[in-house]
């Protein structure tokens, strides 16, 4: 079975309602040449009901880049996902290396939120996994990657609405790309974890690369067998390189 392109924008922290029209007119404007790929704009959620309107009319999903676990309640500054779908989100990120680092996402609390968009909503989840540049350096690579897959899916039977995305940390906003083949490595390392976990499905899911991916060495990335598109931070700002990125895209489905 052929895994159809993906490419997300993850706007983090970043962007306006006039960068949300200049971007959505720039996907409108280059549709028919990634009209193959499936593309997914994850903006901060108060710019969801921007986006929904601006896209109204195009083949483009929004996404959340974080989601509380709770359904409701008090818990002051989080977004629910009947919340983010409400505002037209239906993929969640979780698990971003920034969420893990800086705002408590740990193992068991990533696993919750996977548990509560597969188990309590018709969303799609995003489950990011990498390794820092200390554990690269000490060869731990595959082992953290497969904890945290571990962990987030330990109670998952099947892997209906779910997408991997390998972001080494140390690629991140850094300019350092990891080389195609260290990707595809990794890459592949995850296809064949997710087939032993959930037998002929997993071996379909979508992977995504992410990790200072730019519209002059995507095509190289996208190129590789297992890297199926891409999860974009600062080159998804930026119209003319997020367009050319879902363009390269476009040619994994030939
Ligand atoms: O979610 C996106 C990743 O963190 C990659 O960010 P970047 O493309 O700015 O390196």
């Amino acid at each position: 079975m052929q895994r159809q392109p993906l490419v997300i924008a993850n706007w983090k922290m970043n962007g306006d309602r006039q960068l949300v029209t200049a971007m959505a007119e720039a996907l409108r404007d280059s549709s028919a040449q990634h009209a193959d790929v499936s593309v997914v704009v994850c903006p901060p959620a108060v710019l969801l009901p921007a986006w929904q309107q601006a896209a109204f009319y195009d083949n483009i999903q929004l996404g959340a880049q974080d989601a509380n676990e709770n359904a409701s309640g008090a818990h002051t500054g989080e977004h629910s996902l009947a919340l983010l779908a409400e505002a037209g989100a239906s993929v969640v990120l979780v698990g971003h290396s920034e969420r893990r680092q800086f705002y408590g996402d740990n193992a068991q609390r990533i696993a919750a939120k996977v548990n509560q968009i597969l188990d309590e909503s018709a969303m799609t989840v995003v489950l990011c996994v990498g390794e820092s540049a200390e554990q690269r350096k000490q060869q731990q690579t595959f082992d953290v990657v497969a904890a945290q897959l571990a962990e987030a899916l330990a109670t998952r039977s099947n892997c209906e609405r779910l997408v991997i995305a390998y972001e080494p940390v140390w690629a991140i906003g850094t300019g350092l790309t990891a080389s195609p083949e260290q990707a595809q490595e990794v890459h592949a390392f995850i296809r064949n974890w997710l087939s032993e976990k959930f037998g002929p499905s997993g071996i379909n899911l979508q992977i995504l690369y992410g990790g200072s991916v730019k519209a002059d060495n995507a095509e190289q990335l996208f190129a590789q067998a297992d890297i199926d598109g891409g999860l974009i931070g600062g080159a998804s700002l930026v119209e003319d390189q997020f367009v050319a990125i879902c363009n390269a895209a476009q040619a994994r489905s030939k």
